[in-house]
């Protein structure tokens, strides 16, 4: 069983796939040729499912952090006798311009120990297991390195150090002096392509020094807010980034399955597809924190992955695969027992089936805030957004699943109301851009109906607030984007009420937020949703209640990792990060949060000027 807790791994990514390494220095996770490919390293689902680590002997104090504005991991290692430092990247390719995030990624990680003082003992230990730990792989001696053969993958090691094989698993001790250093390369190859070279290493050396490039460039281009928790908003933006699939711009909600909502619940998930909300909230999270000029190739990708289901009646479908698949069947692994035995381990998400008519209304609003980005749309993309604006005056009284993707019977949840209303409102904004304005007049009614019906059918006297669904006494955190997305000022008496209802009766003893407390359709109860503790303290803000917002905004960051990552949700009774790592939810809270409260720091400022 997986012991290491969540908060002691750090990402890796070429845009494409996603690598964990622990804070000992394995890697654990990683998947190819992409984020929901299957895995060859998954030993943070179980433990003979593959892992390579490369460890100091000893007793070791480890630190860590990314190089400035990278994904580029540096760990230091220090012991009695010496230290050295470790970094670990995926490498990114190149293109016309020089370098690239992601588009050409070669799927090879470089890592690169260098003893910086004294003598230091390494251990080296490498176990591929492919298909998510299914298959054992062949492993044979090459000249400068090790290729691993199982199933229809292939992985080349490229390794100074011999290691020794001992039927699936290689290993070796080696001591460093100060100042040696040896490079690590492994790639990974489908069996009937043709296998690739070692790397020597002075080419590790290069596509590291490349990659550290490609991503401080990428940050210098991008990286614009200035404001509070800047470090934190500037990373948020890389984590962000890191969690795009380059070659379409879609984006997936985290780069891991079954890590658990609660241990040993059975509330473990695949978040390895895009999500339409996920991505439009990740999109509008990076215009505050780095100016996705991706944000086109995002939208066009969509059009077409959803391409003419909204006109032949189909709802459209809430998640995609990264390359645009349409079928997600979930399946479930047995043969692992998951991080801390919470079982079961899925792959595929059966969400996909499910009706959630909220995305309408982050699309638009994605497509509003981003216009200048998208303002060559082109007419597949335009029609295909007037038809989801439509979708949304057709559908808004249904049922659905909602935001939280319930397991139960479907429901009128506010939510839902809430962003189809927010579609119009967006679409009646855009009509010009669309091309669309004869639509407006009917629009405009329909964005009426929907208001009245939130206002009178979404307030409950008993519970002093908005609730999850029409008729319901439930608080759920959702319906704190009611400010967010000016449907209501959180100044407004009722919102303030809400508010006031969620800080104090939807936290936990820490003041970390609940998405919901009412029952889901599953059991177990899962912790807190640092997405919802961020809505928290983005709705304060909005509020002007500056200095709870601050507070609350504190709160959720102690929950950062040593690399500023988080999870999606945290154990109220351990305080451990749970859920998918890193889950965007968690970053693209921190970022709006952040901007909002600086805004209103401004706000404030400015009524003390005049
Ligand atoms: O709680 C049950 C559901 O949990 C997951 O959904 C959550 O993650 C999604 C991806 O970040 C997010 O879009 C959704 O709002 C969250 O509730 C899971 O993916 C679902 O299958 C599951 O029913």
């Amino acid at each position: 069983m997986s012991n290491v807790p969540i908060a002691d791994y750090a990402l890796l990514s070429d845009c494409r796939s996603a690598t964990l390494v622990s804070r000992g220095g394995s890697i654990d996770w990683l998947c190819f040729p992409r984020f929901d490919g299957p895995s060859v390293f998954a030993r943070l689902l179980g433990e003979q499912a593959g892992h390579w680590s490369i460890s100091v002997d000893g007793e070791v104090n480890v630190s860590r952090r990314y190089l400035t504005g990278t994904m580029v991991l540096e760990t230091t290692m220090r012991t009695r006798t010496g230290h050295a430092v470790l970094l670990d990247a995926m490498a990114m390719g190149r293109n016309e311009r020089g370098h690239d995030l992601g588009v050409n990624s070669p799927g090879i990680v470089l890592r690169s120990l260098a003893c910086e003082s004294g003598t230091v003992d390494i251990s080296i230990e490498y176990a591929p297991r492919f298909e998510y730990g299914l298959i054992f792989p062949l492993l044979r001696p090459i000249q400068g390195g090790i290729l691993a053969r199982g199933g229809a993958d292939v992985l080349v090691l490229s390794t100074p150090a011999e290691l020794s094989i001992d039927g699936s698993v290689a290993r070796t001790h080696i001591t460093l002096r100060a100042g040696e250093r040896v490079n690590f390369a492994l790639q990974h190859q489908m069996c009937w392509e043709q296998t690739s070279q070692v790397h020597r290493q002075a080419e590790i050396s290069d596509d590291l020094q490349d990659t550290i490039k490609g991503w401080q460039t990428w940050s210098v281009l991008h990286q614009k807010y200035e404001g509070p928790w800047r470090e934190h908003v500037h990373h948020s933006g890389c984590v962000l980034q890191a969690l795009m699939f380059r070659p379409t711009g879609a984006i997936v909600a985290a780069a891991t399955t079954s890590l658990p909502e609660a241990v040993g619940e059975g509330r473990n998930w695949d978040y390895r597809y895009t999500w339409i909300r996920d991505a439009c909230l990740t999109l509008e999270a990076l215009w505050i924190a780095a100016c996705p000029d991706e944000a086109h190739w995002f939208f066009s990708w969509m059009a077409g992955a959803a391409a003419t289901q909204i006109r032949r009646g189909v709802a459209l479908q809430i998640m995609f695969g990264v390359g645009g698949e349409h079928d997600l069947s979930e399946r479930q692994l047995p043969h692992l027992e998951g991080w801390r035995n919470s079982r079961p381990v899925r792959v595929g998400n059966g969400a996909w089936e499910q009706r959630q008519l909220d995305v309408y209304g982050e699309l638009l609003n994605a497509v509003r805030r981003l216009r200048d980005q998208v303002s060559g749309l082109d007419d597949v993309s335009r029609n295909f957004l007037i038809e989801v604006a439509d979708a949304a005056a057709t559908h808004w009284q249904e049922q659905d699943q909602g935001i939280w993707e319930v397991r139960g019977a479907p429901q009128d949840f506010l939510y839902s109301k809430l962003m189809c209303w927010k579609a119009l409102d967006c679409a009646i904004e855009l009509a010009d851009i669309l091309g669309a304005n004869g639509r407006i007049e009917g629009w405009k009614k329909i964005r009426q109906n929907i208001r009245d019906a939130i206002l009178t059918r979404g307030w409950s006297e008993k519970a002093g607030a908005f609730t999850q669904a029409f008729g319901s006494d439930s608080l759920d955190a959702s319906v704190l984007m009611m400010p967010i997305v000016d449907f209501l000022p959180a100044t407004d008496p009722r919102m303030r009420s809400t508010i006031d209802a969620i800080a104090e009766r939807l936290t936990d003893e820490h003041g970390l937020v609940y998405r919901y407390r009412a029952s889901d359709g599953l059991g177990g109860e899962e912790g807190t949703f640092l997405l919802c503790t961020f809505w928290l303290a983005h709705a304060q803000a909005l509020a002007g209640e500056v200095g709870r917002a601050r507070k609350t905004f504190e709160q959720a960051l102690t929950y950062v990792n040593d690399v500023g990552l988080l999870a999606e949700e945290v154990d109220p009774v351990s305080n451990e990060l749970l859920g998918n790592f890193p889950q965007a939810f968690s970053h693209i809270g921190l970022i709006n949060a952040a901007w909002a409260i600086s805004q209103a720091g401004v706000r404030e400022e400015n009524v003390v000027l005049r």
